[in-house]
């Protein structure tokens, strides 16, 4: 339910045009956020998010956001500040690639890119909304990590690290600024059905995977939405520098 408090709370989304982010923009501006619909190259669908938003529920606005260039993030964090009238007090940091090679195949290329944007992009937005965050004593930087980067990775080795490095980012800055109000917290993901899932699900190996999940399933972009509407929440404030596991207990550590 909309919250008339949170008119003043602007949330960012990154890589928000599909899946699991573009659910989490719906999701929140039904809670009465105004919300940021970051996307890196289909501005068409995140036009679509942003379409649907305001017809449902409020303003939104679709901004180009690139991890792998600083310029661009700041040139989406100026553009949303303009247009909102008020700087980014949520970040969730969504957007991310996978990339499915043998780890002997992975190059240094891929390698540097895999960590450009999974995670030297978070770090780099989050600096970004930090200043404005400490200054008002409010903030939330939330950070969509991985299983692979709790467990390890087979396919994604690459991937698994750089995942690996949001969980250990969203410690150092929970210790470094909960104190000022600024909260961050990560969201562990095992498994949920977008295209990033896609291609894994389709093979047999990511079919016993799925099967050997003890909730029986995986999970749905909503319940995903859901747990970061408490994230956000005033209630969620006490909760810093923690993973939450979305996983259906496919790991329990
Ligand atoms: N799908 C899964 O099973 C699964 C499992 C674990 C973690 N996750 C994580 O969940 C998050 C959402 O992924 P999803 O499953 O919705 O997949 P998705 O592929 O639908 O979404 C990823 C989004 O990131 C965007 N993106 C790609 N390059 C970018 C860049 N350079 N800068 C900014 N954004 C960029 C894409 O355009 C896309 O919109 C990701 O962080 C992903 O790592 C997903
Ligand atoms: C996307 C996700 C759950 C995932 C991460 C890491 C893998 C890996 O093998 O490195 C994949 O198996 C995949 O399940």
């Amino acid at each position: 339910m909309a919250d008339p408090s949170n008119a003043s709370k602007l949330v960012l989304v990154t890589g928000a045009s599909g899946g699991v982010g573009a659910e989490a923009a719906k999701h929140l501006a039904g809670c009465g956020y105004p919300v940021g619909v970051g996307y890196c190259r289909n501005g068409a669908a995140a036009q679509k998010v942003v379409d649907d938003i305001r017809e449902r529920y409020g303003n939104a606005l679709a901004v180009e956001l690139d991890y792998a260039s600083r310029d661009s993030i700041r040139g989406a964090l100026d553009t949303l500040e303009k247009y909102f009238e008020q700087p980014v007090s949520v970040l969730i940091n969504n957007g991310a690639i996978a990339q499915e090679k043998p780890f002997e195949t992975i190059t240094d290329d891929d390698w540097a890119h895999m960590q450009a944007v999974n995670l030297q992009g978070p770090f780099a937005a989050s600096q970004e909304v930090l200043p404005a965050m400490r200054s008002r004593g409010w903030g939330r930087i939330i950070n969509i990590t991985s299983i692979g980067g709790q467990w390890g990775g087979l396919n994604q080795v690459h991937y698994a690290a750089a995942k690996a490095g949001l969980i250990n980012l969203t410690r150092s800055l929970a210790k470094m600024y909960s104190r000022e109000g600024v909260v961050s917290t990560a969201v562990a993901i095992g498994l949920v059905a977008t295209e990033m899932s896609a291609g894994e699900l389709q093979t047999s190996a990511g079919q016993e995977k799925v099967r050997n999940i003890p909730a029986g399933r995986m999970a749905t972009i909503g319940e995903i939405a859901g747990t970061l509407e408490y994230l956000c929440s005033d209630a969620g404030a006490y909760l810093t520098g923690q993973t939450l596991n979305m996983n259906g207990g496919m790991y329990l550590g």
